[in-house]
Formats: structure tokens, C-alpha cells, sequence
């Protein structure tokens, strides 16, 4: 991998962005490397978690402008279609993923961190969708998943100024879950990830696929799906594990059985 480092600490699985001195700007060999990273983790059961994150000062600075003047109306449309599925196929892994925002998040770097279940920042961090200022727009899902996150107005604001926030601002608008110092930031998002891990795993598969497909269909739609759900969490071992550790005031013992 030329752009990505991937490293397995289980139960958790860290992807880091790998071109600090590009501020970890996202070109289609990057797009590529994070599939592959991604299914790494995906396809091993040992692996609960999945981190992403930034080498250097950035989380990423957004898609990688030095190569769009070399792009055309369908080489462009094909660039963020690839970015845009990379980051649908993200937020619709079964495992859940965190994005650990270790400084700027910016166009498709927000996009990327949008698409990961939670957002942990540090204090430095700063986000933003500055495509306006290029004269274009959000291309790897931002338009969708902004608003769905904080609501039309602030996702509004955010696209048509292209105006950059602090995490403080970001958490306020529930754009990320969490602030920290920068030095706590990497023991706060592994606590986070540990905690995750220890959660059963069907469960959270369910809840990822109710939330991110509920979303957009009708209510009773999404409330029939979740009813139908029980049915697969009750026929599960750890559904037997985890009442039976609740009535014998134990902590439950989770295998994704
Ligand atoms: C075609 C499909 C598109 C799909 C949708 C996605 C679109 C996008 O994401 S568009 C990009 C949106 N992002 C931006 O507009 C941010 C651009 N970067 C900046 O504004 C600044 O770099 C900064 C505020 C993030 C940081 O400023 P500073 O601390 O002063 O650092 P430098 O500007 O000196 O950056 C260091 C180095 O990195 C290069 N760089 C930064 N961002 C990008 C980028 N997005 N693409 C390519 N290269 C980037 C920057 O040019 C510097 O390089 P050198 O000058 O060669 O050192």
C-alpha cells in the first residue's frame, strides 16, 4: 500500500491516511487502497473495530486538487463516484468505524469522516466543505450526509460558505460525538473502540443497517424492519448470553454467535 498504513491491534483494526505531506489529500490510488483496507479488517473476525485516520497535522484535507486539471467532465464524474461508493460501501460495513479527526477534515476528508458511525476530534481539528471555493461541490456524499447529520440549515451554511469550523463548533452541532486534547486523542478513541468491542456484534450490525437504511424509507417501513430484526437477535447465542449474565450479575461474554 502506497497511501494507506493499515495495522491490526485486536480487537481493533487502524487505517491510517498516508501522505502527510500532502495533508492526506485523496487521489483514486488512495480510494483504491482503502477498499482493500477496509475489507482487511472486514474479513477478519478478529477485528471489531475499525479506526481511521490521518498521518501528520491532517485527518485530510479533501480530494487531492493538484490532479483535477487534468480531469474532464467524465473522468470527474467517475473520480467522485468511486470516492462516493468507497464511502457508502464504509458506512454500510457491519462493523462499526470510527473516525479519529487528528486535524483538518475537509471536503472529501469529511466525507470520508461522515461516512464513519462516530467522529472523535481533537481540540485542534478544523472541518469543513470548502468545494464552494473552487467552484464546485461536495462529490463523495457530503450534500446527503450533512444534512441527515445536522439538519438542512447548518449543512447549508456550512456548503454555501465553505467556511471552516473548530471541533468545539463541530461537536456542538453534532457534526462529531466527541472532543479531546490532541495528546488524549488516540488513548480516548481506542477507549471508545474497546468499549464497542465488547458489544455484540449482530446487534450492532442490525442497528448500523436499521439507522442507515431506515433513514431514508417510510416509518413503517423502517419500524417493520426493526420488529423483523428481533427475530434474528433472538434466535442469536448472545442474546441467551447477555439476559442470562444480566440475571446472574455477571458481565456478559459477546461472540457474534
Ligand atoms: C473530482 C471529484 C471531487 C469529489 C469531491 C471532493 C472534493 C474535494 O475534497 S475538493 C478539496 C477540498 N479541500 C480544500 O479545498 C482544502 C485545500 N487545502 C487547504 O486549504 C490548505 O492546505 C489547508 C487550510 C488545509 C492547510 O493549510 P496549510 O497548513 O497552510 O498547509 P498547506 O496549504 O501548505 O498544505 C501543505 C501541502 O499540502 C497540499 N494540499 C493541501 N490540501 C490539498 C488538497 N486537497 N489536494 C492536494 N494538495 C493539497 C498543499 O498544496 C501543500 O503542498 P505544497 O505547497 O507542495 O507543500
Amino acid at each position: 500500500m502506497e497511501t494507506i498504513v493499515i495495522k491490526k491491534e485486536t480487537p481493533i483494526g487502524w487505517i491510517y491516511l498516508n501522505r502527510p505531506d500532502r495533508l492526506n489529500a485523496i487521489n483514486q490510488q488512495m480510494i483504491k487502497e482503502l477498499r482493500q483496507g477496509i475489507d482487511e479488517m472486514v474479513y477478519d473476525s478478529d477485528i471489531k473495530v475499525i479506526i481511521i485516520t490521518g498521518n501528520g497535522k491532517a485527518f485530510s484535507a479533501g480530494a487531492d486538487i493538484s490532479r483535477f486539471k487534468e480531469l474532464n467532465g467524465y473522468t470527474a464524474w467517475q473520480f467522485a463516484k468511486s470516492g462516493r461508493e468507497l464511502m457508502d460501501y464504509i458506512e454500510n460495513i457491519s462493523k462499526p468505524t470510527i473516525a479519529m479527526v487528528n486535524g483538518y477534515a475537509l471536503g472529501g476528508g469529511l466525507e470520508l469522516a461522515m461516512a464513519c458511525d462516530i467522529r472523535i476530534a481533537a481540540e485542534e481539528a478544523q472541518l469543513g466543505l470548502p468545494e464552494i471555493n473552487l467552484g464546485i461541490y461536495p462529490g463523495f456524499g457530503g450534500t446527503q450526509r450533512l444534512v441527515r447529520l445536522i439538519g438542512k440549515g447548518k449543512a447549508l451554511e456550512l456548503m454555501l460558505t465553505g467556511d471552516r469550523i473548530s471541533a468545539k463548533e463541530a461537536e456542538k452541532i453534532g457534526l462529531v460525538n466527541k472532543v479531546v486534547p490532541l495528546s488524549n486523542l488516540e488513548q480516548e478513541t481506542r477507549n471508545f473502540a474497546l468499549k464497542l468491542a465488547e458489544k455484540p456484534p449482530i446487534s450492532i450490525a442490525l442497528i448500523k443497517l436499521l439507522v442507515n437504511q431506515g433513514i431514508d424509507l417510510p416509518i413503517l417501513a423502517g419500524l417493520n424492519m426493526e420488529s423483523l430484526g428481533w427475530g434474528v437477535v433472538f434466535s442469536t447465542e448472545d442474546e441467551k448470553e447477555g439476559v442470562s449474565a444480566f440475571l446472574e450479575k455477571r458481565k456478559a461474554q459477546f461472540k457474534g454467535k
